[in-house]
Parts: C-alpha cells; sequence; structure tokens
C-alpha cells in the first residue's frame, strides 16, 4: 500500500491518531509540524526566550528535546534552549534516566542543569520512602518536584519551563478531576500554558500528540531513552483511569482528544472556589495557604511525622504545631514562586 500523504513511498506505519497509512519519513513530518502547528496556533513562545525542557530522560521529554530542536531551527524560533532535570534520588531510576539525559545533552549540545531533592531539601526520595513507605510518597515527589522544577527554571534564568505531557496525560488527568469533583483543577489541568500571570510559565507542546505516537517517532528516530517505570509509583488511581481510556481508544481512538477539547469548552460555574495565591512564608513561593505545601511536608518529615504532614489537616496540624515559631518565618524571597499539587495529579503541572 503507497503513503496515503506522498502517494510514493510504501506505507510503513497505521498511525494511532487517525488511522492513515504512511511512510516513515511523511510519519516524521507530519507529526514534527503538527507540534509546530500547536506552538503557533498557542503563541506559545516568543523569540529571543530562553526556555527549559523539563528532561526526565523518559520517551515523552527525549522527544520533546528533539523536536523543539528541530523546529527551532526548522523556523527559525529564536530559542535559546536548555534541558532542566531534576534528580529526586531514586537510586535504579532516576540515576540511570540521567545518564540518557547526559547523552541528549551532547548529541543536542544544550546546556543542562541537573537540581536534585537532596540538595533542595535535604532528602532523597529514597530516604523519603524509607520513613512513609510506598502508599503516600508520590505526594512528597509530585510537591517537591514542581518547585524543585521552578527553581531550577530561576537558576537558569529562563522565560519558560516546557514538559513532555502529552494527549494521554492530559485526557487522563481530566478525567481523574471529572471522577473526583475537582472543579478547579479540571479548569486548569488541561491549558497548554499555565502560570502565565504570576509564576514561572510552563508549557506543554506535545498536549495533543497521541502517546503511541511519541513512542514510535522515538523507536523509528532510534532516539536514547529510558523506559523503565519509577520503582516507587504505584499510582493506582491514575492506573484504573489510564485502562479506561486505553479501552475506549480501542474502539474510539479520537477519545483522547475528544475528552481534551470537551474539557476545554468548559467554564468553572461563578460559585466554584478559587484557592488563594498567596506567598508562603516559610520559602517565599506560590502557595494557597501561609505556608506551602512543600514546607509543611518537609516539616513533617524533619520532625519524623511525615504522615501528619500529608492529609487535609496538615495545615492545621502545621500552625498548632509552628505557632510558638513565627518570629523565625523568613520573609518570602522576591522572584521564587512555585505552586503546589499533590503527587496523584503530578503529571497536571
Ligand atoms: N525528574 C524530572 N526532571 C525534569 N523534568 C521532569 C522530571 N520528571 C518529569 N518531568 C517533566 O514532566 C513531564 C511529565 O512527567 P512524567 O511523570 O510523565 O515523566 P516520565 O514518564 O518520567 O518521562 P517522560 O514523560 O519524559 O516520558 C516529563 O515529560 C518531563 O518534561
Amino acid at each position: 500500500m503507497k503513503c496515503k500523504l506522498c502517494d510514493e513511498r510504501k506505507a510503513a506505519i497505521k498511525r494511532p491518531k487517525n488511522g492513515h497509512a504512511v511512510c516513515k519519513e511523511c510519519f516524521f513530518y507530519v507529526f514534527e509540524e503538527e507540534v509546530h502547528h500547536t506552538i503557533v496556533s498557542n503563541n506559545l513562545f516568543k523569540p529571543g526566550e530562553k526556555v527549559a525542557i523539563g528532561a526526565s530522560g523518559g520517551k515523552d521529554s527525549t522527544v520533546l528535546a528533539h523536536v523543539l530542536t528541530t523546529l527551532n531551527k526548522r523556523y527559525d524560533y529564536g530559542l535559546d534552549l536548555f534541558l532542566l532535570s531534576v534528580d529526586e534520588g531514586i537510586t535504579g531510576y532516576r540515576d540511570d534516566s540521567l545518564k540518557t539525559v547526559e547523552l541528549n545533552k551532547e548529541y543536542y549540545q544544550l546546556p543542562l542543569l541537573v537540581i536534585s531533592y537532596e540538595e533542595i531539601y535535604g532528602w532523597t526520595m529514597d530516604e523519603i520512602v524509607k520513613l512513609v513507605g510506598l502508599n503516600n510518597n508520590c505526594t512528597f515527589c509530585g510537591v517537591f518536584r514542581r518547585q524543585a522544577l521552578d527553581r531550577g527554571a530561576y537558576k537558569l534564568g529562563v522565560d519558560k519551563i516546557t514538559t513532555g505531557h502529552n494527549a494521554d496525560d492530559i485526557a487522563e488527568t481530566v478525567l481523574m478531576n471529572i471522577l473526583r469533583g475537582d472543579f478547579f483543577r479540571l479548569s486548569k489541568c488541561h491549558k497548554i500554558i499555565t502560570g502565565e500571570d504570576d509564576t514561572m510559565p510552563r508549557c506543554k507542546p506535545l498536549k495533543y500528540c497521541y502517546e503511541k505516537e511519541i513512542v514510535m517517532y522515538a523507536h523509528l528516530k532510534k532516539l536514547d531513552y529510558f523506559s523503565t517505570e519509577c520503582s516507587y509509583a504505584p499510582q493506582a488511581y491514575r492506573g484504573y483511569v489510564r485502562e479506561l481510556l486505553k479501552n475506549m481508544e480501542k474502539i474510539r481512538p479520537s477519545s483522547i482528544v475528544d475528552i481534551i477539547h470537551s474539557a476545554e469548552k468548559m467554564e468553572l460555574d461563578s460559585d466554584v472556589k478559587i484557592p488563594p495565591k498567596l506567598s508562603c512564608t516559610k520559602c517565599g513561593f506560590i502557595s494557597s495557604n501561609k505556608v506551602c505545601k512543600a514546607c509543611v511536608l518537609l516539616d513533617g518529615l524533619n520532625k519524623g511525622r511525615p504522615k501528619i504532614a500529608i492529609g487535609k489537616k496538615a495545615i492545621i496540624a502545621y500552625e498548632e504545631d509552628n505557632k510558638n515559631q513565627d518570629e523565625e518565618v523568613k520573609e518570602p524571597e522576591e522572584t521564587k514562586e512555585a505552586e503546589e499539587t499533590s503527587g496523584e495529579i503530578s503529571k497536571s503541572f
């Protein structure tokens, strides 16, 4: 069968997104052009901007680094690209995936900054898991990673962070927020760019790319990426939603993008409570409480009572515990801000 696009070469693959039979060359081109269209139609970048690529060494961020480097040259975006990696301190997982990022640094000739939980918080995830066990560790990891990426971005002096979140990740998060009735997060989680007004902006150029096509692109281009799942991530709730989505995709491939489009058309009812945007009185990063989630979690760890720091009443418990130490509270630093999130929804940052 001939390629549906060029009508010359033999078709080599069937696109998971629309079922079109295409040759390898046309697949690469059309995949990159679709990302270019997403970037241009959403005004993701301005010429001269410094942009950090959140690089985990996984397939998504590796494809993101490859495609952004390609498009930056092809269309003369004028971007100054950097790789930014967070080392969570997970032996046998992040140390190995960071080796892949090192390879990409050489291959794409991009500056790389690695920032670790150990240097920021004084804890590695290996140590945290020893203390809290497997069930709640994702909460710590998600909250800390979000802030670590922001800290790294400020250190690099970039204008924004891009992450490799794909269409499947976003559709999953939309469904999770619907199933949980979390209307506020539902109204934000599908957005291609967040934090424009008040924090380090983040954008997701692969927002409309199907995970299957990302894997196909990485595989056919022979990109170096790390494919092992995190050993500490049970992700039970997300796992169920992912399976539901995969089953829906089998019957109707457009389900993934349809869910995203539906979320884009939803409007937040005026009676939905919007969390305030404050500056954490301890570290100065953005918070919806006096003290941000990262500081509350860290306090719990340092006091050997991490479980108290997790639940909904954690902030109240923290304030009770620290009410005599108010005078020790630091003034917020001006530029550092990070929005708090829970580990379970870390894919939605
Ligand atoms: N340790 C990290 N350092 C830098 N960026 C990260 C890190 N972990 C996640 N990210 C960013 O967040 C995005 C989504 O996170 P997710 O948990 O899906 O990553 P992953 O599955 O480890 O790897 P990938 O998504 O790159 O295949 C990544 O594509 C990447 O841009």
